[in-house]
């Protein structure tokens, strides 16, 4: 059985080779290297080759009536570690900022647990790539992964929450997290000499005209009651100071809590594209990709459970949470199966996706808890 100084080991290793989303090799490696280690004889572990960085184990049920799923996502970020920890990551721009080390860890220590403690029912981990991009459990599904002995009839994961203190437990009823669309814009302009602009159509101004009226969005076309955002966080144009653009490139992301909302955000980005277009003389090509990013939505009787559990168990702190415009692949997998998302709290000082986020290690072996005590009442229980 793993210890805790074994899986604060463990967690480490994974933070310092971070890998982003398909890329996961070391990762797959190395997870693979500890499910070895862990006892075999519930075990059935699948490696798909149409996705070959996913890992899904499977531990049978001593006297089985469902198939319980947990999730685990596995990739990191394209971003540079700011920590300063003796273990940061070895990767050079890339980054576990998002806690998925974490994440894998927490899950790691269930199956662990598992493994050397038949469950009653069945459970399939889903260590899953790509969840940052690429919509990993999107891609799963589509490929057949969660057939037959495979399909759960439920299913659970996890995120990590900095700005909560360690090991607390979050969740709520209805949506947890928004849906996320990818917007890639690209505004082709006519370069020319910097001291010429009449000859030329100018791709850095059209561009900078589109991220001000897109910001409007938000502000003029949604009800205020209502919750959208779009952050176009990549602008990138031009060459030298006096050669005028002809091409600029925004990405960015809309988020919405509904799917109604991304579709009317989307909407407008479109009409805006299109004025562009007209008042600058530019061709605007606009894509936009869901991919899998769906709300987060709880299920209502999993997850009225779920916190019950949560709420009356003397070794966890729960807190009811408000819903959050982090977007998470894992929304597709709960259109498909029903299921429970919640926060583990790890107090980790800056946002997710900050350079500097570091999150408190006390709170794997108390998320570790949470969940399996929690998957063993729930085996107990009839509906
Ligand atoms: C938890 C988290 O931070 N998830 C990511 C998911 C990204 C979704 C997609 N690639 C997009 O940007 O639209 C997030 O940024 O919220």
């Amino acid at each position: 059985m793993l210890k805790e100084d074994d899986l604060i080991t463990i967690r480490r290793h994974l933070h310092q080779i971070p890998e982003v989303a398909l890329e996961e090799v070391e990762t797959h490696a190395f997870l693979m290297q500890v499910i070895g280690m862990m006892d075999q004889k519930f075990l059935k572990i699948l490696e798909p080759k149409e996705l070959p960085t996913a890992i899904l184990v499977r531990v049978q049920g001593s006297d089985p009536s469902r198939t319980i799923g947990y999730r685990t996502d596995i990739d990191g970020l394209p971003v540079d570690e700011k920590t300063g920890l003796p273990y940061a990551s070895q990767h050079p721009g890339k980054m576990h900022a998002c806690g998925h080390d974490m994440h894998m860890t927490v899950a790691l220590g269930v199956l662990d647990y598992f493994a050397s403690h038949q469950p009653k029912d069945n459970l399939v981990f889903f260590f899953q790539p790509a969840e940052e991009s690429e919509a990993g459990g999107k891609r799963a599904y589509e490929l057949g992964l969660f057939e037959g002995e495979w399909r759960p009839d439920e299913f659970y994961g996890l995120h990590v929450n900095p700005k909560m203190q360690t090991g607390v437990i979050g969740c709520r009823m209805g949506t947890l997290f928004a849906g996320t669309t990818e917007v890639n814009i690209d505004v082709i302009g006519k370069g020319g000499h910097a001291a010429f602009p009449q000859d030329a159509k100018d791709a850095v101004v059209a561009a900078s005209a589109l991220v001000m009226q897109v910001q409007t969005i938000i502000s003029r076309s949604i009800n205020p009651i209502e919750s959208g955002v779009i952050t176009l966080g990549k602008f990138e144009a031009g060459t030298i100071r006096n050669v005028i653009a002809d091409h600029a490139r925004l990405e960015g992301t809309i988020r919405g809590l509904t799917q109604v909302m991304i579709e009317k955000i989307k909407e407008r980005v479109q009409e805006i594209c299109e004025g562009i277009e007209r008042s600058f003389e530019v061709e605007v090509r606009l894509g936009l990709n869901q991919g899998g990013y769906f709300p987060v939505e709880n299920d209502p009787v999993l997850t009225k459970r779920f916190i019950r559990f949560m709420q009356e168990n003397p070794d966890v702190v729960y807190e009811e949470v408000p819903p959050a415009m982090t977007g998470e692949d894992f929304g597709y997998l709960l259109h498909q199966f029903p299921g429970t998302m919640f926060w583990l709290g790890v107090d980790g000082g800056a946002q997710l996706h900050e350079s500097s986020m570091s999150p408190k290690e006390g709170a794997i072996q108390k998320g570790i808890t949470a969940i399996t005590e929690f998957l063993e009442y729930r085996m107990i229980t009839e509906e």
